[in-house]
């Protein structure tokens, strides 16, 4: 697979202070990246850099084989950007914000309606093509912001913290013409967050603490390494089943007569309760999540 993303021993430093230390990573071509972190993990002072916003400390950044300092404005003409803060003119009409855009990227005046129109029914909104930017809701205007960085075709797609501040609806359907595009375009999407579920989503999580990368891996590996799935049952014979996960030695945790099994093999936990099958009030497997990846790995919650 080729790495259109190559990023090498990364350092941003706003004076004294170092906000990303010593930062490595690539990125598959065609992936949907994330970078995963609490508020001042050094995400998006990564994303700015890499989009040539920011000056880098020291380190090397190449996107599509181009240096993100010597090769700026080519480096600029592959990418396109959803930042956090709208950029939206929201006095003027959803067509004319893209043909601003459109005019900025230099598309030929032949082929710019053709795009608008493509982009736009991409993220579902070309009805929408004449009304006033400051008539569409925050959702909508996030996907114009998303058409609108497409308009060019790039061939990667920066979002830093698309869906923040949208409702779970209006997230979920982000997602869907993220994922799509991803599919139909081959475009590598590359974004950061704080929600764990959308890091879910992605090809691969790099978890971001203190301006470092911390971990680095797919979404299930991750899990797989760093987190166990838990048991949760309740039963009547308490004294029985702690009998019976002592003799395992299987680790677990009581409250009440609710018993929280670290779950390792399967097969045994089935066996335990053959043995006091009556006695069982209630099961649930609790799956690890990308929190206890974070948890595990940094002791804290991801919001905390
Ligand atoms: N212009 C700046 N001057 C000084 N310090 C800064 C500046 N921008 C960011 N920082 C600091 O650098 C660190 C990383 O910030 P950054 O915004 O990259 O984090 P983040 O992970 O994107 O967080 P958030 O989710 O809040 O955007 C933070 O401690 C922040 O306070």
């Amino acid at each position: 697979m080729k790495k259109i993303i190559v990023v090498q021993d990364f350092v941003k430093k706003y004076g004294h202070f170092t906000a990303v230390d010593h930062v490595s990573f690539e990125v598959e071509k065609g992936s949907i990246f994330a970078f995963l972190g609490p508020n001042g993990a050094g995400k998006s002072t990564t994303i700015h850099t890499l989009c040539t916003i920011l000056e880098k400390t020291s380190g090397t950044m190449l996107i599509d084989g181009k240096d993100v300092d010597r090769d700026k404005s080519k480096v600029r003409d592959v990418i396109g950007v959803v930042f956090q803060d709208s950029t939206l003119d929201s006095k003027m009409t959803v067509e004319e914000n893209l043909k601003m855009h459109g005019h900025f990227y230099n598309l030929p005046k032949s082929i710019m309606g053709e795009r608008i129109q493509f982009v736009l029914d991409l993220v579902d909104l070309t009805d929408w093509k004449k009304e006033m930017v400051s008539r569409l809701s925050g959702g909508m205007k996030r996907r114009v912001e998303i058409a609108r960085s497409l308009l060019h075709f790039p061939k990667v797609l920066f979002l830093d913290e698309p869906t923040t501040g949208l409702d779970p609806q209006t997230r979920a359907n982000i997602w869907d013409y993220l994922i799509k595009l991803q599919k139909e375009k081959e475009m590598t999407i590359f974004l950061t967050t704080h929600y764990m579920d959308e890091a879910e989503f992605c090809d691969q999580v790099a978890v971001m603490d203190y301006g470092k990368i911390i971990a680095f891996d797919t979404p299930s590996v991750l899990k797989q390494k760093y987190t166990k799935d838990i048991a949760q049952i309740t039963s009547e014979d308490t004294e029985g089943l702690e009998t019976l996960l002592q003799a395992s030695q299987m680790k677990f945790t009581k409250k009440g007569n609710t018993y929280s099994v670290e779950l390792t093999e399967l097969s045994e936990l089935i066996a335990i309760l053959g043995e006091i099958r009556s006695a069982i009030q209630g099961l649930e497997i609790k799956k690890g999540t990308l929190n206890d990846v974070f948890l595990e790995l940094t002791g804290r919650n991801i919001r905390g």
